[in-house]
């Protein structure tokens, strides 16, 4: 039922090492795709070009860059329960249509994913909806109360193979609790991901703490919130040996304690959002609710650290803390507007923008940042569909997207695909443009136009049906192998 694509001439964000915008410096590559994967390269090296084939999608990607697929590790997807502000399906074309492949789904959902059974019902709408791979997130504590462990060891056994868990929105504050969810992930090889945000000392906080609180009337947030709360828990990860993650740094003090942390061996990876890239607290005086955030946006001595925090390797990944919310809860005064802004259209402009064109990341080093390394931290390899390709070669997945560098993204209510558009961005032309998404060998993204539901869906349910069939043939193949040595 699905048709081959062959991709004519792109260029590999792998191939292109070199820091800054150029893509001339790396060969043009063929790429036919079908089955869901990556079956056939030409043009490198001497090897012959591709030529089309009968009923195969033709892609000419001359002057395009191709990744392998973006893995969102922070998005809000908001089903169940907040269904008026996205659900799984228009998050996931919203995903699709920002290059996205996969996306993992934070847990403060209502009701919250802190059992085995809304995990499974979240990833199950996933793979119904089709637009992207959706790994749900589990909460840390029962209900995000911080009070109780939840069900991890529950969530990390089911279909969904949590390996994430994260009570984001708020934090994991007690530092006992926090210690033994360490513990507890460290043995199924899972990870904590903190909000980190004292929650005494951000009490009623409005936005970043300084001179600009002051003059505006705004109760401040002030650095230390965030970055008390990472000292403490780099130190508990090295108590316990285990893993932990740190959700949208947002302050130059942040990015010191992750050196120190990284320094000294600690298991901390750290993540950025597009927003901190670029954005200073200076937007809150036009009161737009549009720019109210959690963390808050900062100084731009912060954007700076924080960009070179990306181009020295200390921040692992760019994450889009996707956080949509209905008009209603943003075009309100600051103080009773909700915190967050939807972030999955505008990420790859905005890397580009804030880290290519001012050479503090190659195309090579994005594909890490936006691909690989979210994949790696989320081990989303763990699982049934739980392949990503580790580079855009034969045999490989073909979770694929293709941007645009020279073309340009223009933000408005009307473009936007998912349900909400509080984008801080809306109104703004961006350099860049994701022009093709390829999940699983189709096309969710053409040339800027999501395919349509129905036809998503359908390809996902035939790919679904092909994977349990490849995993009911390894099974099979296993009991034989168990018979015959039995026999022999
Ligand atoms: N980032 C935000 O401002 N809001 C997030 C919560 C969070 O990521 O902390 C949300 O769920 O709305
Ligand atoms: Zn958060
Ligand atoms: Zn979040």
């Amino acid at each position: 039922m699905t048709h081959g694509i062959l991709i004519r001439g792109a260029r590999l964000a792998a191939d292109l090492v070199e820091r800054g915008a150029d893509i001339t410096g790396a060969p043009q590559v063929d790429l036919r795709v079908a089955d869901g994967r990556i079956v056939e390269r030409g043009g490198v090296a001497g090897e012959p070009r591709l030529e089309p084939r009968d009923g195969e999608r033709v892609i000419e990607a001359d002057g395009l860059v191709a990744f392998t697929g973006f893995v969102d590790l922070h998005t809000h997807l908001r089903e169940p329960g907040f269904e008026q502000s996205e659900t799984v399906l228009t998050g996931t074309r919203a995903a699709a249509a920002g290059g996205f492949t996969t996306v993992f789904a934070m847990a403060n959902t209502l009701p919250v994913q802190d059992t085995a059974g809304v995990v499974e019902q979240v990833q199950a709408l996933g793979d119904a909806a089709g637009y992207a791979t959706v790994r749900p997130i589990g909460a840390v504590t029962e209900d995000l109360a911080g009070e109780r462990l939840s069900e991890i060891g529950a969530m990390a056994q089911s279909r969904a193979q949590v390996r994430v868990f994260s009570d984001d929105g708020k934090c994991v504050h007690d530092p006992l609790l926090m210690r033994r969810a360490l513990e507890y992930v460290k043995t199924f090889d899972g990870v904590i991901a903190q909000h980190a945000q004292d929650p005494r000392l951000t009490e009623g906080s409005q936005m970043n703490e300084g001179a600009l609180s002051s003059e505006l009337g705004l109760k401040g947030w002030p650095a230390v919130a965030e970055e008390s709360i990472i000292a403490r828990d780099v130190l508990l990860a090295e108590h316990v040996g285990a893993r932990l993650h740190i959700c949208h740094l947002s302050t130059a003090g942040s990015v010191e304690v992750i050196r120190w942390a990284k320094a000294r061996g600690i298991q901390v990876t750290a993540e950025v959002t597009p927003h901190h890239l670029i954005l200073t607290e200076d937007l809150a005086r036009s009161y737009d609710a549009r720019y109210k955030v959690n963390p808050p946006l900062r100084r731009e001595e912060d954007v700076h650290a924080l960009r070179q925090a990306v181009a020295d390797g200390l921040i692992d990944i760019v994450a889009t803390d996707h956080a949509p919310h209905p008009v209603e809860a943003k075009e309100c005064e600051w103080d009773s507007a909700a915190f967050g802004m939807v972030g999955l259209e505008s990420a790859f402009p905005i890397a580009l923008l804030s880290l290519i064109q001012p050479g503090h990341a190659s195309w090579a080093e994005l594909e890490a940042l936006l691909s690989q390394k979210p994949a790696e931290i989320g081990r989303l390899a763990v699982g049934a569909d739980g392949e990503h390709p580790s580079a855009l070669d034969i045999g490989q997945p073909a979770d694929i997207v293709l941007v645009d560098p020279e073309g340009v993204s223009v933000f408005d209510t009307a473009r936007l695909h998912g349900l909400s558009t509080n984008s801080p961005f809306l109104g703004m032309e961006l350099p860049g443009r994701v022009a093709h998404t390829i999940r699983q060998g189709y096309l969710t993204l053409a040339d800027g136009e999501l395919s349509g539901t129905e036809l998503v869906a359908e390809h996902a349910s035939a790919r679904n049906a092909a994977a349990r069939n490849a995993a009911a043939q390894h099974l099979n193949a296993q009991n034989l192998n168990a018979q015959n040595g039995a026999s022999a």
